[in-house]
């Protein structure tokens, strides 16, 4: 291949063409929100139900039921639930609750952990003793413990706050958590407990924030884009959509919600906390608004918008408002954000070409006519198909998910190249290559779907209970590459992408493949990962025009350029297994004579996952660069060239 470069760029790289999407599918509780309890709060449970407890489990004895308002007064309005605690009669011991977290808990003899709930007893009650937090190993081995006295005259709700730092870290994170008393001070009592919390220490110690090792994964990506709250999870139903009132300000005042992913959503991990992230991150936001359209297929009629259209103009002014002006913009100041949060784009709905119907006769024109008079410099993102239907008023930005085969990903780096030039931006804002199977993309391992991200191909059977050697299969961290030095010479009209689904719980998952795996204690990161990595780290910021790769081809390349550093970046994705040697003329006249290659290549199965978290990473080396230079790509294999030229 013989490649020429041009040394005037033909449009800018936008700082916002590489980020991450996030929606809670399981993502959220239990993975970047940094919450330890799983069912913290007994939200959205049915009282008196065994299923009510999950997460929860006796100790000593204890008789324990979720009741509300019916039995005790609760402790707020948006938390109607707490936990009955009845202590056996004539007992001893340690007696109590203890939560198993979510699917374990990570327990670190270097954090210190912060922990509260709430606890009254009844008028009358004579507990006496302590009540004592603490962690444990799954064995009993004592890891932490705090201890406050406890009142009986607590009979209004009392919270009680605590630390502690592990004395050991244990060598797995099957632990568990509980809040115990003394069985002999309190035999035959009832104590009632509310809203539990245990975090570790978050990112940037922000309260209330995200996990440590998530987070800097997302950061180590340098993303200039965050999209949330979603995805599908804006809404299963109208009455459970993502409501932004509901996922603000103190946890007491947050009800949670079923999400659309078929778990109970805290909505701890809600509108601020994802500011602030994206802020954190140095992102800019894209950020959706529930649009009267519901998973379940229900949708508002028209004449009953105007409340959701408040509810969005509402959301909006919490972003960007006036605190003098706007309530929910002083709601924020009082939040301690005083000054606006950047936003790129408000995005109506999700993948609403599932109801594109109303969403042209009177969702997308009544939200955006009415929404776009009062934020005039908010631009709109719609998410239905480009043109079908037209929309009226006019849409400048759309949001397009591309999920298909790794070939298909391969093939069509040149979607954009096609679209016309009317002043209309896309966002990709979901991609992933996901199964081999073009015609059942969304069906199980069986029928082609992928499990993990790999470099070619291969499922990670380390997740399957049986080998399934012949699914031997080309996946696309390299097609998508492929798919990515598209979006780069298209980035005059592509102004942001993110692959989805961005994270992966392993222990409890809805979808297949995500980008970064995690359990209690550790983060998996793909070979899809590190292509986004790659790229969004040497992204540059414009594009060089050089020779069109083959669009049938199987070797792709875009050249970009950083400016402040005079690096040129040539990125390669060579889809197929066979080495391929690259010959660059660059149009510089000082060209450094060596520059530096980072790779990410790996044979034909190889790939990441939980029992071989580090097959596959991107290698740095040096390469002969100059004026004019060849450099060999090797089969199945992801290119990032670097060299200094001026
Ligand atoms: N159904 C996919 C498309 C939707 O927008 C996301 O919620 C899902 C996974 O990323």
């Amino acid at each position: 291949y013989t490649v020429t470069i041009n040394g005037s760029a033909s449009h800018p790289i936008p700082s916002t063409l590489y980020g991450w999407m996030w929606e809670d599918i399981n993502s959220g509780d239990g993975g970047l929100y940094a919450e330890l309890l799983q069912n913290r709060a007994f939200q959205q449970v049915t009282p008196q139900t065994p299923g009510a407890l999950y997460a929860w489990s006796a100790v000593g004895g204890a008789s324990l039921s979720v009741v509300d308002s019916t039995v005790t007064p609760s402790l707020s309005t948006a938390l109607p639930n707490s936990l009955r605690v009845q202590i056996p009669p004539k007992t001893s011991g340690n007696i109590g609750i203890a939560n198993s977290g979510y699917f374990g808990i990570n327990v670190n003899a270097s954090w210190t952990y912060k922990g509260s709930f709430y606890y009254k007893v009844p008028v009358g009650s004579t507990v006496k003793g302590s009540l004592t937090a603490s962690l444990a190993s799954s064995s009993g081995v004592k890891l932490a413990s705090a201890s406050v006295t406890i009142r009986s005259n607590a009979t209004g709700w009392t919270q009680v706050q605590f630390s502690f730092k592990p004395k050991s870290t244990p060598s797995d994170t099957n632990n568990v958590f509980s809040v115990t008393v003394d069985g002999a001070s309190t035999a035959g009592q009832t104590i009632y407990f509310a809203l539990f919390s245990l975090f570790p220490p978050t990112y940037k110690n922000r309260p209330n924030g995200m996990r440590l090792d998530l987070a800097r994964v997302l950061a180590d990506g340098q993303p200039g884009v965050f999209r949330f709250p979603g995805g599908s999870n804006l809404g299963q139903s109208i009455a459970g959509r993502w409501n932004w009132r509901n996922a603000v300000g103190p946890l007491t005042n947050r009800p949670g919600r079923l999400g659309n992913w078929g778990y109970i959503n805290t909505d701890g991990l809600g509108l601020k906390e994802c500011l602030d992230f994206a802020e954190d991150l140095g992102m800019t936001s894209i950020m959706a608004i529930w649009d009267g359209y519901a998973a379940d297929g229900e949708t508002v009629p028209e004449n009953q918008l105007a409340q959701y259209i408040q509810e969005a103009a509402d959301q909006i002014n919490f972003v960007i408002g006036d605190p003098a002006k706007s309530e929910p913009a002083a709601l924020r100041a009082s939040l301690g954000h005083p000054k606006p949060y950047p936003i790129a784009a408000v995005e109506v709905g999700n993948e609403d070409f599932f109801a594109s119907d109303t969403y042209a006769a009177y969702r997308w024109r009544d939200f955006v006519g009415n929404l776009s008079v009062q934020f005039p410099n908010v631009q709109f993102m719609a998410t239905t198909w480009i043109d079908n239907p037209v929309l009226n008023p006019k849409a400048m930005l759309y949001d397009l998910h591309q999920y298909s085969t790794p070939t298909w990903f391969a093939q069509n780096s040149f979607q954009y190249d096609y679209y016309p030039r009317d002043g209309r931006k896309y966002f990709a804002g979901e991609y992933a290559a996901i199964s081999t199977d073009p015609n059942n993309l969304f069906g199980s391992p069986s029928q082609g779907r992928m499990l993990w991200p790999t470099i070619e191909g291969g499922f990670f059977t380390s997740f399957l209970p049986f080998r399934i050697e012949s699914q031997v299969r080309f996946i696309g961290s390299v097609g998508e590459a492929a798919y990515m030095t598209g979006l780069e010479r298209n980035a005059d009209i592509v102004f942001a992408a993110a692959y989805a689904p961005l994270l992966q719980n392993i222990a409890n998952y809805q979808w297949t493949p995500n980008l970064i795996g995690f359990d209690a204690g550790t983060v998996y990161k793909s070979t899809s990962y590190y292509v986004q990595k790659m790229f969004s780290l040497n992204k540059g910021d414009e594009y060089l025009p050089s020779t069109i790769p083959s669009q049938s081809g199987t070797v792709f390349w875009s050249v970009t350029r950083r400016t402040a550093t005079k690096e040129v970046l040539i990125k390669i994705a060579n889809t197929n297994g066979t080495p391929a040697s690259l010959t660059f003329n660059l149009p510089y006249a000082t060209v450094h004579a060596t520059g530096t290659a980072t790779v990410l290549t790996g044979a034909q199965t190889a790939g990441n996952s939980p029992s071989a978290p580090d097959s596959i990473v991107p290698t740095t080396t040096k390469f002969n660069a100059g004026k004019t230079f060849t450099y060999n790509a090797a089969g199945w294999s992801v290119d990032v060239l670097s060299v200094v030229a001026y």
